[in-house]
């Protein structure tokens, strides 16, 4: 018999609903039957109102509370996990707030805007017994175990270069006019790196860093360039070099890339090339863009074997549209957003009694927080004090 997982969601904007929808897809679709996800309530800090409407938009259950608050939601007894879903400038208040409140979370990314909220959570978490972990969905993709099988097993020979390049012309003196979307907003943590740069870094990591024995993983060094949006200070791009200490085996390297002026995928057709090459001695695979979302893949060995494969999150999903706060991106019928597969780890690791998350560890979304911090201060790029503190203000 299925257990059931009761979700609470914090906050109601654009990646929420996309999260929500794909949480109440029937897990068996993807061959889970240990859970089952429901939502049993929801906060919105701008109505009560708001979150009812929020409810229906999901198709949530007719008994979910809505909440005009988050500390109502925080002391709700029938939420077992929050779904922290905020803009990252306010990540580390709300997940304070949910962890003092004795709840597990699950926070989306960037987990925090620097390594030391990071810690401080993470601190937290641990003091109170209760499960924590980042959202990085990707990582959860059965695409992704896929690339770091091919790692482990050998297949692609000794890794030691990743070029990984998240990247969208947003266009921002336009699209962002007014200054004010989290995107280039201070006040909201905004700039390139820690929206989108997350998931470059990710890449890397997942292939040069989660691949290898836990004992032997080593932080890289960092080296950075960073060019920024004058209209508001933040950063546009970033351009990331890891060197990952190797030992005998010789150093590899990460090249991580973001920006909101140029594209790693032009055309949305994915006909610019891929946006993931993670490079052995015996060949590489590549992950076409979106990298935060990737669907195809191209094995390419010396031998001449060459492979492609596509990987088609299941429906029903989202079906007919994908808020992703730039517009919509359409999804056919049937087919879901992939968001599911992190809740799926999340709700196994309730049921399991365990903490932290298989695929990424508190400690490694604390390192790539470090990577961020040493980016930004080589780029010379601070949030204001009140975003950056560690003072828990609630
Ligand atoms: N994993 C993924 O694919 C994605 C992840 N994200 C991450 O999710 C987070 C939220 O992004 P997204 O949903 O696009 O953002 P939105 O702006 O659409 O939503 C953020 C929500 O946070 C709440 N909020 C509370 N305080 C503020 C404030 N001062 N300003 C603005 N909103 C506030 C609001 O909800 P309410 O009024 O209900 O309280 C708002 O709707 C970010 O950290 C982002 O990095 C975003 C997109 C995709
Ligand atoms: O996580 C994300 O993935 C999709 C992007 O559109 C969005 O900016 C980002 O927050």
């Amino acid at each position: 018999m299925a257990e059931r997982i009761r979700w609470g969601v914090l906050a109601t904007g654009n990646v929420a609903v996309t999260f929500t929808k794909d949480l109440l897809v029937d897990p068996k679709t993807r061959g889970v039957d240990r859970l089952v996800h429901t939502v049993t309530a929801v906060a919105s800090s701008s109505s009560a109102a708001r979150a009812a409407d929020f409810l229906k938009e999901v198709g949530a259950p007719e008994d979910a509370k809505a909440y005009g608050s988050y500390k109502e939601l925080v002391n709700d007894p029938n939420v077992d996990i929050i779904y922290v879903s905020t803009p990252h400038s306010h990540h580390f208040q709300n997940v304070m707030l949910c962890l003092e409140a004795g709840k597990n979370v699950l926070c989306e990314k960037a987990f925090t805007v620097n390594a030391a909220q990071a810690r401080t959570v993470v601190e937290k978490a641990r003091e109170k017994n209760l499960f924590l972990m980042e959202a990085v969905w990707t990582r959860y993709f059965p695409l992704s175990m896929y690339v770091r099988d091919l790692i482990t097993s050998g297949k692609l020979g000794n890794v030691t270069r990743v070029f990984a390049d998240n990247s969208v012309a947003l266009n921002p003196e336009t699209t962002f006019a007014d200054g004010t979307h989290r995107m280039v907003n201070p006040d909201l943590a905004g700039g390139a790196l820690l929206d989108m740069g997350i998931y470059s870094l990710t890449w890397v990591f997942q292939c040069l860093y989660l691949t290898q024995p836990e004992a032997e993983r080593k932080p890289p060094k960092v080296m950075s360039s960073m060019q920024k949006y004058e209209p508001t200070g933040v950063d546009e791009s970033a351009t990331i070099l890891l060197t990952f200490p190797r030992g005998s085996q010789g150093d590899a390297h990460g090249v991580a890339t973001t920006s909101m002026r140029v594209a790693t995928n032009p055309d949305k057709k994915g006909t610019a090339g891929p946006g993931v090459r993670v490079q052995g001695d015996k060949g590489e695979v590549q992950i076409m863009p979106p990298i935060q979302r990737p669907t195809r893949t191209k094995l390419v060995l010396h031998n001449g074997l060459i492979e492609e494969k596509t990987w088609t999150p299941p429906g029903p999903g989202v079906g007919s549209g994908w808020r992703n706060g730039f517009g919509i991106n359409l999804h056919p019928e049937g087919v879901g957003h992939g968001m599911f597969w992190e809740a799926d780890e999340a709700g196994l690791a309730l049921l399991e009694g365990r903490k932290e998350s298989r695929l990424e560890s508190l400690e490694e979304s604390i390192t790539i927080m470090e990577i961020m911090d040493e980016v930004r201060r080589q780029g010379g790029f601070t949030l204001p004090e009140n975003i950056e503190t560690t003072d828990y203000l609630i």
